[in-house]
């Protein structure tokens, strides 16, 4: 008989000493992963996180360990637990020149045996624009009225960027959505992907252009020093700050972070690692997971960012659904 007739795992099963291991492609986690998945997914991991690690619904959140390499790279290693998805994982992110990929090593929850390896980017990807759209409905609810249509700054033209933009096109609809990035040929690019998929976009020429009168903005790009200047942005805007993840890095400007209301994913990571936080002396007022709870109520017609850092938790929801969803189509 065919060994993998008699593996049970899904997606290419490889037999170990402790059984049997999945490796699944960026292409399997492509087709089984929705925005609407994603996003109830997300949205436990983050109440898991503000719930704490002894609550039954609670989360094990540790901080991120960044290991330089020899040369110029360095390796980031993230491993999460949430308890009501029983997902254990570590992903495992290597950002080398020209080498920038991740992959998610997927465990069983109480036997701890290794039950598959997932390319990480695909996760990633829809993980991080989840955790800001979560925040963005949160901190900037939809308009009753269907006459208002919002209008969505996104910087950058790369990966994030791209992501962020449909799935504010997914829970906002009808947005439109303007894409400004230091390369104009990258924004057109994307604006015209973006159009083939249904989605309203145009280019912007400069960060100033493509955020007025903008009521979400997103910061997608890989900036080290502020490129979003507070007079620029309208009183009470969202802004979605998912870069700058390093204590000495910014990607907004010191105006902004003082006019705005501060949330993140996670106080602890944010404390440690977020730059715009860190250098400008911000106060934050609460971890979107006591939002999404019910613990926290915003204020309202503030201007409010959200502070992304990127939480092993979130890839470790994915990797279970992904395990899970491939595994019911085996059956
Ligand atoms: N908070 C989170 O959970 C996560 C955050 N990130 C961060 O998101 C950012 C974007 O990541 P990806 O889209 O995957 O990268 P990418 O390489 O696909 O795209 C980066 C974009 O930023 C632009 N860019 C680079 N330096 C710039 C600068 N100084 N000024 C203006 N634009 C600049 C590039 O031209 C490109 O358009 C990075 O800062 C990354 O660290 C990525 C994954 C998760
Ligand atoms: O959360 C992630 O995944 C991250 N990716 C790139 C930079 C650090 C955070």
């Amino acid at each position: 008989m065919d060994e993998r007739e008699t593996s049970g795992a899904p997606g290419v099963a490889i037999r170990s000493s402790h059984g049997w291991v999945s490796w699944v492609s960026e292409e399997d986690v492509r087709r089984v992963l929705t925005w609407d998945l994603v996003l109830a997914a997300v949205r436990r991991a983050l109440e898991g996180v503000s719930r704490g690690p002894n609550h039954p619904s609670g989360a094990v959140q540790p901080l991120r360990t960044h290991v330089p390499a020899a040369g110029r790279g360095q390796m980031l290693i993230m491993p999460g637990f949430v308890n009501e998805d029983a997902a254990l994982s570590t992903k495992v992110l290597q950002v080398f020149p020209g080498f920038h990929h991740s992959y998610i090593f997927l465990f069983h929850p109480t036997e701890g045996r290794l039950q598959a390896m997932i390319e990480g980017d695909a996760i990633t990807e829809m993980r991080t624009a989840a955790a800001s759209a979560l925040a963005t409905m949160e901190l900037h609810p939809v308009l009753e009225s269907e006459a208002h249509h919002e209008i969505v700054a996104v910087l950058g033209a790369g990966k994030q960027a791209c992501v962020h933009a449909q799935v504010m096109a997914h829970c906002y609809k009808g947005a439109k959505i303007r894409i400004w990035a230091r390369r104009p040929e990258a924004a057109e690019a994307l604006v015209l992907q973006l159009r083939s998929e249904g989605i309203c976009a145009e280019s912007s020429t400069t960060v100033q252009e493509a955020v007025k009168d903008a009521d979400i903005i997103n910061i997608c790009t890989g900036a080290a020093i502020s490129i979003l200047k507070g007079e620029w942005v309208k009183p009470g805007a969202h802004v979605n700050s998912i870069g700058a993840l390093r204590p000495n890095c910014q990607e907004m400007d010191e105006a902004l972070v003082k006019s705005a209301t501060i949330y993140t994913d996670s106080r602890e990571q944010a404390l440690a690692g977020a730059g715009d936080i860190i250098k400008t002396g911000a106060t934050i007022t609460a971890e979107i997971g006591e939002v999404l709870l019910g613990q926290h109520a915003p204020p309202k017609n503030c201007t409010t960012i959200f502070k992304s850092l990127g939480l092993g938790v979130q890839d470790s929801v994915c990797a279970r659904l992904v395990y899970d969803r491939l595994l019911a189509e085996t059956e």
